[in-house]
């Protein structure tokens, strides 16, 4: 179970720019863990009052669409998460350039916004984070990459720390790995519930009630996950302990061989990188 802090660790505003499902995720995550109180979170939205509605009855945070309002929590925050679409991105950075101060500090979540076209975009060499969380992060199981612009003090470092250090995992990189993490922790769990959407289908055709396919199919992935973290095995010496020579699992394993699974899956991984770069160049041209 995730341990409670008895003082909230953040007791500054934050602001996120954007308030979908990532943004949410992260609050959601800083709530329950109780870092934060509900209070100091601004959530900014482009047009949809009904969603800020939504987020304010849910968790109790403050949410802003009017344009005087927004730009005026923009102003004033010292953490800005900036947290829409890509296409978004430039049109919102240009916004936020001119109203920052130097001492504010702005996280990114947008995936290939490299830091370059961040600040490039802002207009001005401001303190800049660029972070790849996921969705997990609404749980306290999130996985998140942290890479810094050289402006970013260790005061603002630790404040981007403890954002993503409440939802989960943390891990600093240098920003050219991270498309690979985008495609291996940020991307990853849609692969999880690909895989899982494929063993809940299997199981009904096989004549498993829906209920009882889906139970053991999230038994089964939460008990490998554990099973890899807890004993500290590899996940093949582990994958060995379940394949009986010519049994039933060496029989699958054949068949997922046979479709390259292995090598899917790292095409796979290696695809959405190169998407994060495409998106990151499509971002970099709106700097000219
Ligand atoms: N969904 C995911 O699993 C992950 C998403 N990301 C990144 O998070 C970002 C957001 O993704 P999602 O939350 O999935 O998208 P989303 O579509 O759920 O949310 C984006 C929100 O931003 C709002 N928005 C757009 N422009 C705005 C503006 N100028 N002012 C205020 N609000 C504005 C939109 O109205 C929308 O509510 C993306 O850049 C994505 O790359 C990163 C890691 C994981
Ligand atoms: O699909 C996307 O572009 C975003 C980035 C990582 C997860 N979702």
């Amino acid at each position: 179970m995730c341990q409670q802090p008895a003082i909230p660790l953040i007791n500054h505003n934050i602001v996120f720019y954007g308030a979908g499902s990532m943004a949410e995720a992260i609050v959601r995550g800083m709530i329950a863990r109780n870092v934060v109180e509900s209070g100091r979170i601004i959530m900014l939205n482009r047009s949809s009052s009904e969603r800020l509605a939504e987020l304010r009855s849910r968790y109790g945070v403050l949410g802003y669409n009017a344009p005087e309002s927004k730009l005026e929590a923009l102003r004033t925050a010292p953490v800005i998460v900036l947290a829409m679409k890509p296409k978004d991105a430039a049109e919102a950075l240009r916004t936020l350039g001119p109203l920052l101060s130097p001492d504010q500090l702005v996280i990114s979540v947008i995936a290939g916004l490299t830091i370059r076209t961040m600040q490039g975009l802002l207009g001005n060499p401001q303190p800049v984070v660029r972070s790849m969380p996921n969705t997990s992060s609404s749980i306290g199981l999130g996985a998140t990459g942290i890479a810094f612009s050289k402006e970013v003090g260790e005061e603002s470092r630790r404040t981007a720390l403890n954002i993503f250090e409440a939802v989960g995992l943390t891990a600093v990189i240098d920003e050219e790995r991270m498309e690979t993490l985008t495609g291996i922790s940020g991307s990853g769990p849609a692969y999880i519930y690909y895989m899982m959407e494929a063993m809940i289908a299997a199981g009904i055709r096989g004549g498993l009630p829906l209920e009882q396919s889906r139970e053991l199919t999230v038994q089964t992935v939460l008990g490998a996950a554990r099973m890899v973290q807890q004993t500290g095995e590899e996940p093949a010496a582990l994958r060995k302990k379940v394949t009986s020579p010519n049994g039933s699992t060496q029989a699958a394993i054949e068949v997922l061989e046979r479709g390259d699974f292995f090598e899917t899956v790292i095409s796979a991984v290696n695809r959405c990188a190169e998407r994060s770069r495409e998106m990151g160049s499509a971002l970099e041209k709106e700097l000219h």
